[in-house]
């Protein structure tokens, strides 16, 4: 079964949407808030443990209402039973997609071409639990029979986004255990890792659903080359393990079959993290609070599958980027995190959602001639409040933004904690109200200034508002909260790719960097360079000092 291939835009509320949209497009979101005193508790979802405000969005319930039909219309829940049900939704590589049978409940049956996976799933689960452990409690040592010290993440791409950004992100729930992570076939990346470790006791754990990364094994190669020099082949068994669909590449490396955590097909890798993928988050924190990050996923899989749309978090938010993206023609969205923890949040969703709907191929296989993924960016916040806020206040492009913070900050200091949720409040008021001309120059009057001086400066200091913020505020940031909001995204990825009638699963996009990199080492390693564009044989003249 597939997902159907509706263009949106021939869609009947579509049509309406483009109505809807010539009739609100001026309106200042000011006076959406003046007209209905109830907007803000309106526009407010809960679940999980987080509160959805989007009343700061420029739309009205009318809005909402023909997103909704628009779902609707294109038959958004028979493709959510497809996704839940395992149907080969991801059709250029016929695959199902489903990242929710890695954390669905035990008892939980989740089929692929007929066999249930949830207790292949608990296998697995089972060996990342009883290895961390022993890892963690120093039970397993390395081949010098010391405890581990340090953990490396090989791995690329979904094998290195998501446990480095998971990490970071639950730093505060960490154990004695170092994870650092190699990802980048940049030299100067492995050796420097390398250069801090020490082979006795670190533990290598290498992390590719292919197994034929080519900067995934290279960084295993060189690493496992350097362990060479202190330890032997046989010590490789105690240092050594991989998570890999490619049984057989792994064993061809020489890791030892009992070390090997497999993965599925069915998973994509950017969608890997719940999955032994996350090896080095069970690591990092213990299994208990992997644990407790896939029941938040599963819990937003559950409010996701079976919620109305008019209350469903990742059917709303996934609609407003469609509204933004495709009506306002919105080119990027910013996600500001109001924690330091949360800092590689907005680098890991770039792959997710980039990556997924960043497709210009509609499912009927045709070129779209409508807009479909967007731009995703961020820093934390208060940084990019002195970075790049000023664009999105005063610059020509509209920047849907999603804020996202927490009531309870993890080292209990109250004092920073304050005046750093103050900037999250007030950037999203100043985003929404701006700053009108006549209260810039009541605000000069009442320092003083005299005319002459202030009126040239006036147009500068003037904010338009009206630029559309969401905020996520969560009570605390935990492992389970923190699954709850990495599964929102991944929703959210699914509903856009869906209106857009585009197959999100695929990445064949990735594939024509790879294949031409292949024939350029050639062109480096040997004498002669092969055909190419000028520009391209003129710098690999100069790269190789021929020239
Ligand atoms: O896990 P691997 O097979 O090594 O793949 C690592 C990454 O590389 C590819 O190029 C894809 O674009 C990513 O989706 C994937 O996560």
């Amino acid at each position: 079964m597939a997902l159907q291939t509706t263009n949106p835009t021939t869609t009947e509320s579509w049509r309406k949407l483009q109505e809807h949209f010539e009739e609100i497009k001026n309106v200042h979101v000011k006076d959406f808030f003046k007209q209905d005193e109830g907007r803000a508790e309106k526009f407010t979802l809960k679940q999980g443990g987080y509160y959805y405000d989007y009343s700061k969005n420029r739309i009205t319930d009318t809005t909402i209402e023909l997103l909704l039909e628009l779902a609707n219309e294109l038959g958004l829940s028979e493709a959510i039973e497809q996704y839940f049900e395992g149907a080969h939704i991801n059709k250029t590589e016929d695959r199902a997609v489903l990242h929710t049978a890695l954390r669905a409940s035990e008892d939980a049956e989740v089929y692929v071409d007929g066999v249930n996976v949830v207790p292949e799933v608990y296998e697995v689960r089972g060996k990342i639990k009883e290895f961390s452990a022993k890892v963690i409690g120093g039970e397993l040592k390395g081949y010098t029979g010391k405890a581990f010290t340090d953990v490396v993440n090989i791995g690329i791409g979904g094998s290195d986004l998501g446990p480095a950004m998971v990490v970071e992100a639950l730093q505060y729930y960490k154990n004695q255990l170092n994870v650092h992570f190699v990802s980048n076939v940049d030299g100067d990346h492995v050796h420097e890792t390398i250069a801090k470790l020490d082979p006795e006791t670190t533990l290598f754990v290498i992390v590719s659903k292919t197994f034929t990364t080519q900067e995934t094994i290279s960084n295993a190669t060189t690493i496992k080359n350097w362990f060479l020099k202190h330890g032997t082949q046989e010590d490789v068994a105690k240092h050594f393990v991989a998570v890999s669909t490619n049984l057989e590449q792994v064993d061809a490396f020489g890791i030892a079959p009992e070390n090997v955590f497999p993965m599925w097909d069915w998973v994509g890798g950017r969608f890997s993290l719940w999955s032994a993928v996350g090896l080095s988050i069970s690591l990092a924190v213990g299994y208990d609070n992997f644990d407790a990050m896939l029941e938040g996923a599963m819990e937003m899989d559950t409010h996701f599958e079976t919620t109305p749309f008019e209350d469903n978090v990742p059917v709303i938010l996934g609609l407003l980027t469609v509204w933004y993206n495709n009506f306002f023609g919105a080119e990027s969205e910013a996600i500001i995190p109001y924690t330091q923890y949360l800092s590689r949040f907005s680098a890991y969703l770039q792959q997710g959602i980039m990556e997924s709907n960043g497709k210009g191929v509609d499912r009927a296989g045709n070129p779209v001639d409508y807009q479909t993924g967007t731009i995703i960016w961020g820093e934390p916040g208060t940084n990019s409040q002195h970075a790049f806020f000023q664009l999105i206040h005063q610059g020509t492009k509209l920047i849907p933004t999603d804020f996202i913070g927490y009531i309870t900050p993890l080292h209990g200091d109250t004092d920073h904690h304050n005046k750093l949720m103050a900037n999250f409040f007030a950037q999203t008021e100043a985003l929404l109200n701006g700053k009108t001309k006549e209260q810039v120059i009541a605000e000069f009057e009442a320092k003083g200034v005299a005319k002459e001086t202030y009126e040239p400066l006036v147009n500068f200091k003037v904010f338009t508002g009206n630029r559309p913020t969401t905020t996520i505020l969560g009570k605390k940031l935990s492992p389970k909260s923190l699954g709850n909001l990495i599964a929102l995204y991944e929703h959210r990825i699914f509903i856009q790719g869906f209106v857009w009638n585009i197959f999100s699963y695929d990445q064949w996009g990735v594939e024509l960097g790879k294949q031409l990199a292949s024939g350029i080492l050639g062109d480096i390693n040997s004498e002669d360079i092969s055909e190419h564009d000028n520009s391209t044989v003129n710098l690999l003249k100069i790269f190789k000092g021929v020239k």
